[in-house]
């Protein structure tokens, strides 16, 4: 009897395997053949952090666009990113993955799950809170931290220190200000230290956790014996989120903060408490696991780059007078940190690939090209960003290409192609404070001390894995008071 099943089930995965590759609505793409009849390879590059890498490969291999599994589109074109996320008939509703950001049970859904008209109304606020009109008024908080940073690193008799670690404590301090009213005392004292180490960990098994349960057998497991399990960290992470803003919501604070803000605005445009707590934890995620991968990125491309490196030291020391008050207004003038930024938004984008969408019933043109209803659709814009179709000399730190030349090498780039916060109403709502973090974060950086490396930094930068977000290992950088001028 159960021979009879086996072979049953056998037999149906073989009809399923050979339907996909040969009659499939997606046949006609291009792709390998093992991606088009079953999951498992996307699957196994999911779980073991190569799937941005395996990606470009295959761009690089069969072109533009890629069928990477049976029901999935990846696409390594800038026109695809204005159809798929941007454009009139683009699908805004994120592929409802109740496993990587969903709200757990009981639970009201957050900005990245919500239904349409429930993600306005959070994002107009949430938009509102960061943008760039309203950053003026957390300079002082931005700066606060920035120099306890700054002392940190004075004050150590350590040799050398991870700065990827203390950018992420100085992003999470930040963050933690905004959103609780309270410093999580991270760079004072190591503070919360557990809660923020443990935010990529369980990124990552949820990551894992979502891609295996696309097998329906895998599933059912999961939903009996593994769920507890894997959503213990996170759960851990969203509940102390939640204690934080508990008691944020018990206190009076005198700074500037979401709560603050939230309650300030017109009744019509206001979300109730429980919605701002339920959020806090996705805008505490987004905002300081990108920020700190791109800083750590750069500053690797800067170890690497002895020339780049004083080219930039020297511009943020010429240019800002006073590096214990460093405002919007005076980190806009420093064009070569901007072109360094870029540059390393081009080659290392802290999230690889645009979120993905499905596509409606109906279907959709993408880049000139017919995709039906149901398919899983995204831009690798890891692959798009780092495509000598776009840019010249594209594996190639060159923060040059950035600067206004319209004669020089780099005038034929297609900027268009670097979108690393998406476009259309579901695009990144931390634009601007990123900017102001980046550029204020590297200028009291250089500001104040020569930085050097015994890494090997090619290995650092090309040992690096990605679930959603790139997984940074320590980055061991000597700092130094500053020599020179
Ligand atoms: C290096 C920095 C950052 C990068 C590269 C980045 C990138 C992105 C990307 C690619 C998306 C998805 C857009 C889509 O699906 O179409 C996104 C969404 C989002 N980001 Fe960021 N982000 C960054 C920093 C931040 C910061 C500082 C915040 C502040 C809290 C933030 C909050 C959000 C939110 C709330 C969403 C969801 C928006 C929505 O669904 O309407 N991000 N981001």
């Amino acid at each position: 009897m159960i021979l009879i099943a086996l072979l049953a089930l056998g037999i149906l995965i073989i009809l399923q395997l050979l339907y996909n590759v040969l009659w499939h609505p997606l046949k006609a793409y291009p792709g390998p053949t093992t991606a088009a009849a079953s999951r498992a390879r996307i699957t196994y590059v999911t779980i073991t952090g190569q799937k941005s890498v395996w990606l470009q490969n295959l761009h690089q291999r069969y072109g533009p666009v890629v069928r990477v599994a049976p029901n999935e589109l990846s696409y390594m074109k800038h026109e695809a990113v204005r159809d798929i996320y941007g454009g009139a008939h683009a699908n805004g509703h994120l592929l409802n993955d109740d496993i990587v950001f969903a709200a757990f049970e009981n639970d009201k859904a957050t900005i990245l799950t919500a239904d349409e008209d429930t993600h306005a109304r959070f994002r107009r606020v949430f938009a509102q809170f960061f943008a760039r009109q309203n950053l003026t008024a957390f300079e002082p908080l931005f700066n606060k931290y920035c120099a306890l940073l700054v002392r940190r690193l004075e004050t150590t008799e350590q040799n050398a220190f991870d700065i990827a670690e203390l950018f992420s404590f100085t992003v999470f301090d930040v963050m933690g200000h905004l959103l609780f009213g309270q410093s999580l005392q991270l760079l004072e004292k190591s503070g919360c230290i557990d809660w923020a180490r443990g935010q990529p960990g369980w990124i990552r098994a949820s990551v894992t956790a979502a891609a295996l349960t696309e097998f329906p057998i895998v599933k059912g497991i999961y939903q009996w014996l593994l769920r507890a399990a894997i959503q213990k960290p996170r759960k851990r992470y969203f509940d102390f989120a939640n204690q934080l803003m508990r008691q944020r919501l018990h206190k009076d604070v005198h700074d500037p903060d979401l709560v603050a803000f939230a309650t300030s605005l017109p009744k019509a445009d206001r979300i109730s408490e429980e919605e701002v707590t339920l959020n806090t934890p996705i805008l505490m995620l987004a905002g300081t696991e990108t920020i700190s991968c791109l800083l750590s990125s750069l500053v690797a491309d800067l170890l690497r780059h002895h020339n780049v490196l004083q080219r930039l030291t020297a511009e943020v020391r010429a240019t800002i007078s006073d590096p214990s008050f460093i405002s919007i207004a005076d980190v806009r003038k420093l064009k070569y940190l901007d072109a360094c930024i870029k540059e390393a938004f081009r080659r290392y984008n802290p999230v690889p690939e645009i979120l993905p969408r499905v596509v409606g019933p109906g279907g959709i043109l993408v880049a000139g090209r017919w995709v039906p209803g149901g398919t899983r659709v995204y831009v690798s814009m890891y692959a798009t960003s780092n495509a000598s179709e776009y840019f010249h000399n594209a594996d190639r730190f060159e923060p040059d290409r950035w600067l206004e030349d319209p004669h020089g090498l780099y005038a034929g780039d297609c900027r268009a192609a670097l979108q690393p916060f998406s476009v259309g109403k579901r695009s990144c709502i931390g634009q601007d404070m990123t900017y102001y973090t980046l550029r204020l974060l590297m200028c009291s950086l250089l500001w104040h001390f020569d930085i050097s490396s015994e890494l090997d930094v090619n290995e650092w930068l090309s040992g690096q894995k990605a679930w959603e977000v790139w997984r940074r290992a320590p980055l061991l950088v000597r700092v130094e008071q500053r020599t020179s001028s």
